[in-house]
């Protein structure tokens, strides 16, 4: 699926779940309890040996966009493309991995903390990143200092992120979506508690 990170984020916006999954079985009724919360983009991080043939499921169900996260190395952009991730997603910045994903077309949504990092995305030609660790890099604070020499940069905040701070990101107009694990948390998941996490993507989709 050929479009921006801008797009994509918009339609996950209000949340983009990360999710962390451990068994390729629970890819298709995790997914369809999202969906029935609300969900419409999510992010599969590959912390998991499962994680690709999880997106391998999850890219085939109707009205689901899939990101690939965690991707840490180059060589993870060909692996996630080929899994048929929609983007990807990084934890930071990292030159190889912006030419790996233009080489592929993927769209990116890499990881910025600081006006250098944005320098440097902004020499890359992007303007809309992730930003993470959120809570831990200042906050809406920092969020709203950065947008000062970089006003037409757009983000997705990740990282501390829950369902009381949320609203405050969400306020801003540089705000495209946040993310955030706290809807699928690991013992719901654990558990296989579908309505339990249903319920609570309801209420981060609410948030919009
Ligand atoms: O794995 C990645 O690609 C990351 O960059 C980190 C995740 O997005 C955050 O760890 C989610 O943060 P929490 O919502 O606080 O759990």
């Amino acid at each position: 699926m050929a479009t921006s990170i801008e797009d994509i984020l918009q339609r996950a916006a209000p949340v983009l779940p990360v999710l962390v999954v451990n068994h390729v079985d629970d890819a298709q009724p995790l997914a369809e309890a999202l969906i029935a919360g609300g969900i419409r983009v999510v992010e599969v991080t590959l912390r998991t040996p499962a994680a690709l043939d999880v997106i391998r499921v999850m890219k085939d169900i109707p009205g689901l966009t899939v990101g690939a996260g965690t991707v840490v190395k180059p060589q993870q952009i060909h692996r996630v493309a080929d899994a048929g991730a929609d983007f990807a997603v990084s934890p930071g910045l990292a030159s190889d991995i912006m030419l790996a994903a233009s080489e592929w077309s993927l769209p990116l949504l890499p990881g910025i903390a600081t006006p250098t990092d944005a320098m440097h995305a902004l020499n890359f030609g992007l303007r809309c990143c992730k930003f993470f660790p959120a809570e831990a890099a200042g906050g809406v604070k920092m969020l709203k200092a950065l947008s000062g020499p970089f006003p037409d940069f757009t983000f997705c905040p990740t990282g501390g992120i829950s369902l009381a701070n949320a609203p405050s990101y969400l306020a801003l107009p540089q705000v495209l979506c946040v993310g955030g694990s706290w809807l699928v948390p690991a013992d719901k998941l654990a558990a296989r508690d579908w309505a339990g996490i249903t319920e609570l993507a309801k209420q981060a989709s609410s948030l919009g």
